[in-house]
């Protein structure tokens, strides 16, 4: 791919430097300095806060095919991350055009003042097209994002470090996006002119235990929102720990880097909650870890699958979903045990989205149930979980879709 800088002939103040030498000039938005990441892109239309506080975009520098970014401006409320003071998301960020005024009743701050707030380095005003069309053709590509208001670049080298970053195989980064501390989670999800209300742990029906490798806060919202009081515990919390809250149902969080890396630790865990009766449930990393424990591998996939409009089939009903879409790794099908089935695929490629263990109330998927943005299509999933815990107490089983 040539350089290019469609925007302006001003010198540029912002580069994307591929770890092939690819020198990218654009117009620097956000934070300013220089970071190493995995360039992926994503296509959802909408979300873009959501999609940038996603714990599992650490590591990565998100391109927006959608071309108009910022319209929304910024708010305190759209943000994924447990521990937003820290940034845990995506590092970088890539947008064809200057970032739009905001003009929305909820805006409360410019986009770029609020990239520059959260340290998230951005480059305006390139060929986002002809990225995402390099990026599907080569595979994600590892990368320096550089942004220096004078322009003041050394070329040479950032060259040598976009080549000498070791990338996101081999990667544990959810032991950096757990939040670290146990807690308890106690916002709904958002409604209407109302914005979030506050649960009632006290009087909740049922108790789930969260492993935090880097969770989305819209999924401990649905958990709330579904009668659940919500234990957030680190990723290092050991399966003793999980135990001694005498939960209901466990469930495995999203979360960035390379699972069979995080694997190391968090696998053993959850080998150990399977041999109990209780109920589990997994989110991306959370499911590759979960296959991963059951003896199935991973493998880092060529682009990813990164946007809110990817289909896939629920082998449980037959029915297609429309779903929101964050991996660049995955379960491999054909290493699934015996034992083991396969419920979600892609519609794109085929590749494994889901699985569950046969006679037991364990299961996962590989996309975004809690969406966040995305369609709400999967939230279903949630409701397949609570009916596990219910069906534990004896209680009737609660139609899959409200
Ligand atoms: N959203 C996630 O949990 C992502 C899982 C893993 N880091 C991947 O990229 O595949």
């Amino acid at each position: 791919m040539s350089a290019t800088t469609p925007w302006t002939t001003e010198t540029p103040t912002a580069l994307l430097v591929l770890a092939d030498g690819t020198v990218i000039e654009g117009k620097g938005v956000g934070a300013t300095g220089v970071i190493e990441a995995e360039v992926c892109f994503n296509t959802a239309l909408t979300g873009y806060q959501e999609i940038l506080t996603d714990p599992s975009y650490l590591g990565q520098i998100v391109t927006f095919t959608f071309p108009h970014i910022g319209n929304i401006g910024a708010n305190g409320e759209d943000i994924e991350d447990l521990t937003p003071a820290a940034r845990r998301g995506a590092v970088g960020v890539i947008f064809k055009a200057d970032i739009t005024d905001p003009s929305n009743y909820r805006s409360a701050q410019h986009l770029d003042q609020w990239l520059k707030t959260r340290g998230v380095i951005g480059l305006s005003g390139i060929d986002t097209r002809a990225l995402t069309a390099w990026i599907r053709e080569n595979g994600a590509p590892n990368a320096v994002i550089a942004h220096d208001p004078n322009g003041q670049f050394d070329i040479e080298a950032l060259k040598a470090r976009a080549k000498a970053w070791s990338g996101l195989e081999g990667l544990d980064l959810a032991k950096e996006a757990t939040s670290g501390q146990s807690s308890q989670w106690n916002e709904k999800p958002w409604v209407w002119n109302e914005g979030y209300d506050e649960a009632k742990p006290e009087e909740a029906a049922y108790h789930v235990v969260c492993l935090d490798y880097g969770v989305k806060r819209n999924i401990l919202r649905l958990f709330t929102g579904l009668d659940c009081k919500v234990t957030v515990l680190p990723a290092s919390a050991k399966a003793e720990d999980v135990l001694a809250l005498n939960p209901d149902g466990v469930f495995l969080s999203n979360g960035p880097g390379d699972p069979a890396a995080t694997g190391e630790y968090a696998v053993p865990v959850i080998q150990e909650l399977i041999k109990t009766d209780l109920p589990i449930f997994g989110i991306c990393l959370g499911h590759q870890m979960l296959g991963l424990a059951l003896g199935a591998k991973t493998e880092k996939m060529h682009q990813g699958h990164h946007g809110a409009n990817h289909p896939v089939k629920d082998h449980t009903t037959g029915k297609v979903e429309i779903v929101s879409m964050n991996h660049g790794f995955a379960v491999a099908s054909a290493s699934l045990p015996e034992g083991v089935e396969e419920t979600h695929v892609s519609l794109f490629d085929g590749s494994n989205c889901g699985l569950k263990i046969t006679g037991k109330p364990v299961f996962s998927v590989q996309h975004h149930p809690e969406a966040s943005p995305g369609p709400q299509d999967s939230h279903y999933l949630f409701r397949r979980f609570i009916n596990l815990l219910r069906e534990k107490k004896g209680e009737p089983a609660l139609a899959e879709r409200a």
